[in-house]
């Protein structure tokens, strides 16, 4: 395991806010830490990069203990929490090249990590005038240029639009790829690290409530079938009088647990012929609050 954890817990005061954590994270993943806002893992990230003492339990980095060998596992791992630190009146290479004079590393490296990222072609820009989804790839090639082992990144996708999520996530599948990297990213959505990460731990209030494989995961996220149509009630109830399970209705819409893609084709003919126009018909998996609820009530 690169990050292994025991019984690690944290408080603000009365407020527990970690409580008795027990990550495992193996060699190579990109282990998503997903909760909600509030939910303890900036906590837990400052943590494991020695940043705030804990009340109790111990942390393992490389399967060494972090308050005994803080030096060699620190220089071992790279980071970036909340906004880069970055200088907004130097341009990107400027910024990595000052990194790079204070951290002793070779300057060819900075154009390494300017390709890595994809910013050859910004590289003589002013920082300031990156995009936010630039910034943060500036953030990461600054954490990578002294080749660590480990990036724990805190909600590096945070306000990104569309195409700067697609630009980490694949920057992130490169690295643990190519890279030989592991990756500890945090998010409060589901969606974004679903389609990178290889494993997951979900917590909230403190608590981890599931760690696992995606794999795992899909298997407890049962996806569900979306149906909306011009007359829910009666779209329901005649689902219903048929044997189907409708686990949840409003008024935009009502939900059939998913079973197959014949099934979805046979309810959207029942609905059809029962005079019940059907607007949109789809499959979709829980989001991270249904899943939130499914995990708990599963313990
Ligand atoms: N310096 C602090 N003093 C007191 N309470 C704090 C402090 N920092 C965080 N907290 C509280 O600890 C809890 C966990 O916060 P934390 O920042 O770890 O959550 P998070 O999961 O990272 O959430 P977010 O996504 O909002 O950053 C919250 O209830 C928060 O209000």
């Amino acid at each position: 395991m690169v990050i292994r954890t025991e019984g690690l817990s944290f408080s603000f005061g009365s407020q527990q806010v970690v409580k008795a954590l027990s990550l495992q994270v193996p060699e190579g993943s990109i282990y998503g830490f997903l909760g909600p806002n509030g939910a303890g893992k900036t906590t837990t990230i400052k943590m494991l990069l020695n940043l705030l003492q804990t009340d109790e339990g111990s942390i393992f980095v490389f399967e060494k203990e972090l308050q005994t060998n803080r030096v060699a596992i620190l220089s071992q791992i790279g980071s970036l929490i909340e906004q880069p630190a970055i200088y907004a009146h130097m341009s990107g290479r400027e910024n990595l090249v000052n990194r790079a004079m204070l951290l002793g590393v070779k300057d060819e490296r900075v154009d390494e990590m300017l390709a890595l990222v994809k910013l050859s072609n910004a590289a003589g820009k002013k920082a300031g005038q990156y995009s936010l989804g630039m910034k943060q790839r500036l953030g990461i090639a600054l954490a990578l240029l002294s080749d660590p082992k480990l990036l724990i990144l805190d909600e590096p996708t945070n306000g990104l639009d569309p195409n700067g999520i697609i630009e980490i996530r694949e920057l992130l599948v490169r690295l643990t790829r190519d890279h030989n990297k592991t990756v500890f990213i945090s998010s409060h959505l589901l969606a974004e690290i679903e389609r990178m990460a290889t494993h997951v731990g979900i917590i909230n209030n403190g608590e981890l409530l599931f760690q696992g494989s995606v794999k795992d995961l899909e298997a407890i996220s049962q996806p569900q079938v979306y149906i909306e149509t011009d007359n829910t009630v009666d779209a329901a109830n005649l689902l219903k009088r048929n044997n189907y399970e409708v686990v949840d209705i409003n008024h935009e819409n009502l939900i059939v647990p998913f079973t197959s893609k014949k099934q979805m084709g046979e309810l959207n003919a029942l609905l059809n012929q029962n005079g019940i126009t059907v607007f949109a018909i789809n499959k979709q998996h829980k989001d991270l609050e249904n899943l939130f609820l499914a995990i708990t009530k599963s313990n």
